[in-house]
């Protein structure tokens, strides 16, 4: 996981990233090490209602397909503001559901947002057009572009990474 942060890291450095953003729960470890290895914030998205945290909320509907549930994530308004440029961090995506809420959010902030990183993506399904069509920089670690008679097809090294990242 380590190894993952700082992959993430070392693409999107110097592009002024001020904080991590994800959604629980299993974006929480590479979006950790990714914000250790940038020296910034993390922020994570809650999924659940919290009895101490009710008001003063940045929130956006997600449907979570292994769940089978829509999900009102949120962050309180503390943590995000129009000063921030965001680089979201998760461990999949498939339909883009949970990049296009943390999205929603940003927006909500009036912040801005630096890039998308994922340990996996599944190529094949919509999230990858959704957030190259908005010209997002995105970076997946491992790119999974079909599933032939129970075996996993990687997409050819060069198509891992989309274009747009640029170094500052
Ligand atoms: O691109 P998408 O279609 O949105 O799919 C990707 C999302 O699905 C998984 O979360 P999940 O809903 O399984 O919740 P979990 O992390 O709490 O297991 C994963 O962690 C991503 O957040």
């Amino acid at each position: 996981m380590q190894n993952i942060g700082e992959a993430f890291a070392d693409r999107f450095d110097g592009l002024g990233i001020t904080k991590v953003l994800t959604v629980e729960s299993s974006g929480i470890a590479p979006a950790m090490m990714t914000a250790l290895s940038l020296q910034v914030p993390l922020v994570f998205a809650r999924k659940h209602k919290s009895l101490t945290l009710t008001d003063n909320l940045y929130t956006a509907t997600v449907y979570s397909f292994t769940k089978q549930v829509d999900n009102q994530i949120s962050i309180s308004r503390d943590f995000l503001s129009a000063d921030d440029h965001v680089l979201i961090i998760d461990d999949f995506l498939a339909n883009g559901q949970a990049v296009n809420g943390l999205l929603e959010i940003i927006h909500q902030a009036g912040a801005t947002v630096g890039g998308v990183g994922v340990v996996i993506e599944k190529r094949f399904q919509r999230g990858h057009a959704l957030i190259e069509e908005q010209g997002i920089p995105l970076l997946a670690l491992a790119s999974i572009s079909g599933f032939e008679q129970g075996h996993v097809i990687f997409a050819e090294t060069e198509d891992k990474e989309s274009t747009n990242v640029e170094k500052g």
